[in-house]
């Protein structure tokens, strides 16, 4: 890992410009020290370590052998762009990714004109670059300039639909377009699926290429590019191509597999590509994740994600837990309730920890699904098994349940299958940011006819939601839980299904009314003291059940309050959109109730903290004591700027 140059060459680099101007030997130096300064800030930080020690060495070779930010760079889910910042002007920063006023974890068009597209969901980099392909060749304007358009994309994203729809279109529109597969046989567990079978496969059948004397051969030509060249470099790309059958079959030229981590491999590889190509190519490498840092390789997931760390021991800083973590919670329930009913199986996509259902195969492997990052697919599957007899819960984080969305609607809500979704991650997530924020799922639920849409405000509530998910066949029905751990509360051994559609009183008080819709009912709860020293003393209630709602419990709090404040952990459209239909439907608003309804601000907001995240929307114990006094018309200044 250390560094042999006494003054780093590193050092010399602020933007990829200054890469061109470097022996092969000497960009083989800056790959060294990138990594090293890659592990160095992630140990501050925290973050996604392993994907970028990964590609570390086609970063280098990327940005000098292309022309960025003319050239396209797009990086796919972009969870592996940190040593790409580095690189790109954004060295002075880097220790600052995932935090407050920082930089973002993934790519961002806002923070560098060498990000051209923003990613963090997985496997959309072949469609964007196409669009780039294309609009360049239709006379797209843009400040940078259009020229060569590359996606990198893993293999893990490979399990999705997605990138097989673009590679179907790319190779059928037959634009320019470089496609490089980063295989380094991870997703974030191990990979999944016949895809990935298919992709080791070409490794076993061929083995490592030598394009070095080939490629060699290649750049001699260089020189005088249009005497016969073009032929003779098709042909010399024709020949080096092995296996590949697949993409060759959709309309690309496949080059591979290379060693990921030989400078000189990828160089010349690049550098003739770069200069041959005509139509839609994929080059195949193969990667280490992890690649140059003891406990990242070794690591189960490679150093996928990492809290902060110790260098030299690879010990990560941990902040010690008082409470399980709401996805233990659900992980543990629904063992319980497996245990007692055969029926009950579970999907995810790609996230067997995340959702805790690593838990689940160890125990009912057969009865367990990992199908790859394929939303889609997991949604109708679930749809499948529900119609056939089964029970199926379908765990996803609510950001990723979005890409799924039809399949929601199509094949779930409007055939009224006993789906049961497990929404992990609901609310803002913190440093990952907003493409990771849960925001949506209870606006794009509870509008759908038959849904049942509840959301735990504790642990020990999930623990019944799920209870209540698993009695539940009469139609869809999902139960959403935060990010991190619960507050700690006494637990139930078992959970008891909850009464579909009814809240649950917390405390009785006069005059506000605070009806909580998740786990902001703590920040309630703190909002409630703060007020009892000033005098009042809301009522606080759960709802629990965002569709149905409990009319009866709303219309009672609506009659016996001045005014009614609905809280949540999401977008407008939700739960207080519609408790306000109720009400108006009721005519409750011409009674004079004053009503107000917190939910996350129409802005996406950037990473922090959760708190700070939800300090930004206005929705942490202090703007909800502000709120009441304002809605009370009691003025407290102080409060209200809080
Ligand atoms: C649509 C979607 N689902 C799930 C994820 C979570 N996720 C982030 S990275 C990742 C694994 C990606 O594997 P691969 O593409 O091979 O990249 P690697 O980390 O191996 O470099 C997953 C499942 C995501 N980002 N997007
Ligand atoms: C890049 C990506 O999508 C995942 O790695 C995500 O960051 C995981 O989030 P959690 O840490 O909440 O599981
Ligand atoms: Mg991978």
């Amino acid at each position: 890992m250390s560094d042999t140059t006494a003054t780093p060459l590193l050092d010399q680099i602020a933007r990829p410009a200054d890469l061109k101007r470097l022996s092969d030997a000497e960009l083989t130096q800056v790959a060294r020290e990138l990594r090293t300064e890659t592990i160095s800030a992630v140990s501050e930080t925290g973050g996604h370590l392993g994907a970028g020690l990964g590609v570390v060495e086609l970063t280098v070779a990327l940005h000098a052998v292309f022309d960025t930010p003319r050239d396209k760079i797009i990086w796919d889910v972009s969870h592996q762009c940190y040593p790409h910042k580095i690189l790109t002007e954004r060295r002075d920063r880097i220790r600052s990714l995932r935090m407050k006023d920082g930089l973002s974890g993934f790519t961002k068009r806002s923070e560098s004109p060498y990000d051209p597209f923003g990613a963090a969901h997985s496997s959309t980099s072949i469609s964007a670059a196409l669009g780039f392909a294309v609009g360049r060749d239709l006379g797209g304007v843009v400040p940078e300039g259009l020229g060569d358009a590359i996606a990198v994309i893993g293999d893990g994203a490979m399990s999705a639909g997605m990138a097989y729809e673009a590679l179907n279109n790319a190779g059928d529109l037959k634009k320019r377009l470089i496609v490089i597969l980063n295989d380094n046989e991870m997703s974030i567990a191990p990979p999944v699926g016949a895809m990935s079978s298919y992709l080791s496969r070409l490794y076993a059948e061929a083995p490592f290429q030598d394009f070095k004397a080939a490629a060699k051969g290649a750049v001699s030509l260089l020189p005088e590019p249009f005497r016969e060249g073009a032929k003779r470099a098709k042909d010399m790309l024709k020949g080096m191509a092995v296996g590949g059958t697949l993409f060759e079959n959709l309309g690309f030229s496949y080059l591979g597999p290379i060693n990921g981590h030989d400078m000189d491999q990828l160089l010349p590889v690049l550098r003739t590509v770069r200069q041959r190509a005509t139509g839609p190519i994929l080059i195949h490498i193969q990667t280490q994740k992890g690649k140059g840092y003891g406990p990242a390789e070794a690591a189960r997931d490679r150093g996928h994600a990492t809290a902060k760390f110790n260098v030299v021991t690879g010990e990560q800083k941990k902040s010690p837990s008082n409470a399980p973590s709401y996805t233990r919670v659900f992980a543990d329930s629904l063992l319980t309730e497996a245990a007692a009913d055969d029926k009950i199986c579970a999907v995810t996509a790609a996230m067997p920890d995340g959702t805790g259902l690593d838990l689940f195969a160890e125990r009912y492997p057969s009865r367990c699904f990992d199908v790859g990052i394929a939303e889609q697919h997991g949604v109708t599957f679930c749809a499948g098994l529900a119609a056939a007899g089964m029970k199926p819960f379908c765990a996803m984080y609510s950001t990723f349940l979005q890409r799924g969305y039809d399949q929601v609607v199509h094949d779930v809500a409007i055939q009224r299958l006993p789906v049961r979704f497990a929404i992990d991650r609901a609310g803002l997530v913190g440093a990952d940011g907003p493409t990771h924020a849960g925001a949506f799922d209870v606006t794009f639920l509870a509008n759908l006819p038959g849904f049942v849409v509840m959301a735990a405000a504790d642990e020990a509530e999930l623990r019944h939601m799920v209870a209540t998910a698993a009695a539940h066949d009469e139609g869809p029905i999902a139960f959403r839980y935060p990010r991190g751990e619960g507050r700690g509360v006494e637990m139930p051994e078992r959970g008891t299904p909850l009464e579909i559609g009814k809240g649950r009183m917390i405390k009785e008080g006069s005059k506000v009314a605070l009806l909580s819709f998740g786990t902001r009912l703590e920040e309630v709860e703190k909002a409630a003291e703060a007020l009892s020293a000033k005098g009042i003393t809301p009522t606080i209630a759960d709802a629990r059940f965002a569709k149905p709602l409990d009319r009866e419990m709303i219309l009672k709090l609506a009659e016996d309050h001045e005014a009614l404040i609905t809280i949540e952990e999401g977008a407008i459209g939700g739960f207080g959109s519609h408790v306000a239909q109720l009400l108006a439907e009721e005519g409750v608003f011409d009674t004079g109730l004053k009503y107000r309804s917190m939910v996350l601000p129409d802005i996406f907001i950037d990473q922090a903290s959760p708190a700070d995240m939800y300090a930004v929307a206005g929705m942490n114990a202090e703007q909800i004591t502000a709120k009441v006094l304002e809605v009370l018309g009691i003025g407290n200044l102080d409060a209200q700027r809080a």
